[in-house]
């Protein structure tokens, strides 16, 4: 690592720019910023600073300093995404401080873990009636097999059946739409929209389909509705013209982290055949004479599964987001240092994840940690921050959760599985949301 440090308000932390000057540290932390982050913190310490761009990225490491990250009045979310919302969802400034606060609460008050309850029955007969289209046997790439089914399965639970889209080629249609808009969020995130041609195309794309949903979700009336969807109540909040691009950032917010680890889940127990023996011992225990092809699943049946949680809790341990982001707003103590205002904080959820005080065998996938964590209470384990904290924490952790329990624990009933490719790694490519794999990984399926 060829990196220097430069000149710096006094009493801040190191701040490190790259060897070649006219890229500065852009060019590795461009080319793999999750390894950069463990090399400069070996070398700098726990509080660093990189300079990328012309701006400052302050990154705190240390589990001690997670609870001022998360709490201190000193930082500010809402400053630190909203150029980012504004390039990848095209929502004004002004729009996003007048009715961001309001539309996160909304949506964390329709997905606390009891309203997420309500939203179980109708999310499992979408998964089956999705699932079903397999057929009795086939192969393909793993991630695509699920996105096909969980993308169009999700969407209707959230905004409605019908915005979903609708047959084969649609769901391929909006499959691909959505992957290169996903794909390319980090970047569209922090570059002008010439640089990222069919990037940008994919995002008109969905706006448009937002705004074709938000009119039919309005037209329909309320009787003929199982009942208001998440986006009905979305629109009643934004009280401009930047309603489809409210929906849009909540759907890419609700598919974009939830089905790669569904993805992770899927691959770290069909790869290990002694966690793929517990996890079949409680399902099918739990499922045994269910239908195969309408399987019904409720939340009593999940809460005798546990297994199958904790390997999904261990799976968003290990593929949890690059990196969380705050805005320093006044000057921010921490450690010896003080942090200027203006500097962008970081911390990794990734990396704090492999801190062996935390988590003894970082490195392995182990879902037997989690037993001591009390998720029927809905606790975490003690270093665990997948989720992010304080207020902004993930509105929809309860969902996902859910969500990816059902799901794991009905594709596993429902279907065998051999894996023909190595488990990829994840891509360490991306610093936004939770980890891609860097390669794809094809699986042979059958109806059991
Ligand atoms: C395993 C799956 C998921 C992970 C790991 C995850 C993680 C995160 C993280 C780290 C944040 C930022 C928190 C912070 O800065 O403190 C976030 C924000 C958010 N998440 Fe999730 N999330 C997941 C699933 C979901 C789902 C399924 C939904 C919706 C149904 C959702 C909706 C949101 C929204 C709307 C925000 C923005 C909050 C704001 O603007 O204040 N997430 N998520």
């Amino acid at each position: 690592l060829r990196l220097f440090l430069v000149k710096n308000p006094p009493n801040a932390p190191p701040c490190i720019k790259g060897w070649i000057p006219w890229f500065g540290a852009a060019f590795e932390f461009g080319q793999a910023p999750l390894h950069f982050i463990a090399q400069a913190r070996a070398r700098y310490g726990p509080v660093f600073t990189v300079l990328v761009a012309g701006k400052r990225l302050t990154f705190v490491t240390d589990h001690e300093d997670f609870q001022a990250f998360f709490m201190s009045k000193d930082v500010n979310f809402e400053q630190a995404v909203q150029e980012p919302v504004q390039n990848t969802a095209s929502i004004s400034k002004e729009s996003f401080f007048k009715f961001h606060a309001a539309s996160i609460a909304l949506i964390k008050g329709k997905l606390t873990p009891g309203n997420t309850a309500l939203l179980a029955n109708h999310l499992c007969e979408e998964f089956n009636n999705h699932l079903e289209n397999w057929g009795s046997k086939g192969s393909g790439c793993l991630n695509n097999l699920l996105r096909n089914v969980m993308y169009p399965a999700v969407m209707s639970n959230l905004l409605g059946k019908c915005n979903s889209p609708n047959g084969p080629a649609a769901i391929q249609e909006f499959v691909k739409r959505f992957s290169t808009y996903d794909d390319g969020f980090e970047y569209g995130s922090q570059l002008p929209a010439m640089f990222l041609k069919e990037w940008s195309s994919s995002k008109k794309w969905l706006l448009s389909l937002l705004e074709s949903m938000i009119i039919r979700a309005v037209d329909i009336p309320s009787n003929e509705s199982r009942s208001e969807t998440l986006l009905q109540y979305l629109v009643t909040i934004i009280a401009d013209k930047f309603q489809p691009n409210y929906g849009l950032l909540m759907l890419w917010a609700s598919l974009a982290n939830a089905i790669p680890i569904t993805f992770w889940a899927l691959a770290f127990i069909l790869s290990n055949p002694a966690i793929y023996k517990s996890a079949m011992v409680q399902i099918s225990s739990v499922l045994k004479d269910r239908d195969k092809k309408n399987t019904r699943v409720s939340l009593d049946d999940l809460q005798e599964i546990p297994y199958v949680k904790w390997c999904i809790m261990e799976a968003i341990r290990l593929r949890a987001p690059g990196a969380v982001t705050r805005r320093v707003v006044r000057p921010f103590k921490l450690q010896n240092y003080i942090i200027p205002s203006g500097d962008l904080l970081m911390l990794s959820p990734f990396w704090a994840h492999r801190e062996p005080r935390y988590f003894t065998d970082p490195e392995d996938f182990k879902p037997e940690r989690w037993e001591k964590a009390d998720l029927r209470k809905n606790g975490f384990l003690e270093g665990f921050v997948a989720f992010g904290g304080g207020k902004n924490q993930c509105p929809g952790r309860w969902y996902a959760i859910m969500e990816l329990h059902l799901f794991v624990a009905l594709i596993l009933y429902k279907f065998e599985f051999t894996l023909l490719d190595q488990v990829p790694e994840p891509s360490l490519l991306h610093l936004v949301g939770t980890q891609q794999p860097d390669r794809p990984c094809t699986v042979e399926y059958s109806h059991r």
